[in-house]
């Protein structure tokens, strides 16, 4: 891009998301960014909160009261949920277009988010304006978008997992189990008692049980690829690691298949998409570690007669800040993996 470069803000650079979008953003080639804000810490340096950009960005942290005085092409909101929609209310004519990272308007209507959120929504309007922002699955949409709800972390592993099936229609409705396992971090950045050392440490539980709020994400975008509703089983897992997400998802066919059928599907599927690499193995959560690759292992097990497909991403990568910079790349018509080419981080 030879013309000017986007001015960006990010919103919330305090947390986990935030501090990623600013490492990703800082090495973006079309990229400036023009304010990083914190409630919790105006004034001081970012280096100071996140050590790890000293001497690369030293800026202090602003008050997001600031951000409407600015003249910017992109907000990155790395909120929590119920916190974002007010933002998005109140600088929807700005000008500048906006990636919510948080679930504010990844749903499809305010009755659906106020049952799973157990939240008030005050900004419904703009669940018609937004568009879900998984660019394997809406590249087009996400072009044309002005807000982009970027999805959750364990939906973008769940739903790539699945994806190609639910869009041939071949999956048997009910059968879908979807076993998730994350990281600390995708619990932000403040510790609460769950995400106590003593408590993770050397320690594996499942929590969410039977109603975690991505379950109904989750749904709602594989019913979308298969044009019909869809229930699934969805069980979240807290690892004793600091990043990382991994998911198997266990379904039932409603046709015959067999290990190269079933590797065909994906491949076919996943064939012009640079971000999602299909496996010949098991991927572990460290072959994605610090990149944004969603790897994928669909294995067909002809004993059960079921499909078992592995999913790996770096939940604050493609689970969160990498996707949300390939929304932003879409939505500017910059090449969709500018400043995203990243090796994983192994070991
Ligand atoms: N962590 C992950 O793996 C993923 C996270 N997400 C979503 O992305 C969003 C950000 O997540 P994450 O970075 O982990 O969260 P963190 O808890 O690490 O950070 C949240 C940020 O929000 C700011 N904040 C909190 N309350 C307010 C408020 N009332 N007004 C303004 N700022 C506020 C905090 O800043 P300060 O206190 O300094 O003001 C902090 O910087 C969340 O919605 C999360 O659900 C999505 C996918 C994955
Ligand atoms: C490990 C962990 O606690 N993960 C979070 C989900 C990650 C996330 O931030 O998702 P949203 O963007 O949808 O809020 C959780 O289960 O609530």
């Amino acid at each position: 891009m030879s013309h000017q470069k986007l001015k960006v803000a990010i919103v919330g650079a305090s947390g986990f998301t935030g501090s990623e979008l600013a490492r990703l953003l800082l090495n973006h080639p079309d990229v400036s960014i023009s304010i990083i804000t914190s409630e919790s810490h105006v004034g001081k340096p970012f280096s100071d909160l996140h050590p790890q950009f000293f001497n690369r960005l030293d800026i202090p942290l602003e008050s997001a009261d600031q951000v409407s005085k600015m003249d910017l092409d992109v907000i990155f909101l790395a909120l929590p949920h119920g916190v974002s929609m007010d933002f998005v209310a109140k600088w929807k004519d700005l000008g500048a277009k906006i990636i919510d990272l948080s679930g504010d308007f990844r749903l499809s209507s305010k009755d659906v988010y106020e049952e799973w959120y157990q939240k008030k929504h005050s900004y419904p309007i703009g669940f018609s304006e937004a568009v879900y922002g998984l660019p394997e699955l809406f590249a087009k949409k996400i072009a044309d978008a002005r807000l982009v709800a970027n999805p959750g972390c364990y939906p973008t592993a769940s739903i790539l997992s699945l994806a190609p099936l639910y869009a041939k229609q071949l999956v048997e409705e009910g059968s879908v189990i979807i076993d998730a396992k994350s990281g600390l971090t995708g619990a932000g950045v403040k510790a609460n008692p769950t995400t106590h050392f003593s408590n993770v440490n050397e320690n594996f539980k499942a929590y969410g049980i039977a109603g975690h709020r991505h379950t109904i994400e989750i749904e709602e975008q594989l019913g979308g690829i298969a044009g019909s509703n869809t229930t699934v089983q969805f069980t979240p897992h807290l690892l004793p690691v600091d990043r990382g997400i991994l998911v198997t998802s266990y379904a039932k066919l409603k046709t015959e298949m067999n290990q190269e059928k079933l590797t065909e599907i994906y491949a076919e599927y996943y064939q012009d998409k640079p971000f999602v690499r299909l496996r010949n193995q098991a991927p572990g959560i460290k072959d994605v570690r610090g990149s944004h690759f969603c790897d994928v292992f669909p294995t067909w097990d002809e004993r059960t007669q079921k499909v078992i497909s592995i999913s790996v991403i770096d939940n604050l990568l493609k689970g969160a800040a990498s996707q949300a910079v390939h929304n932003m790349n879409l939505m500017f018509d910059l090449p969709e993996a500018t400043g995203l080419n990243h090796i994983p981080l192994k070991p």
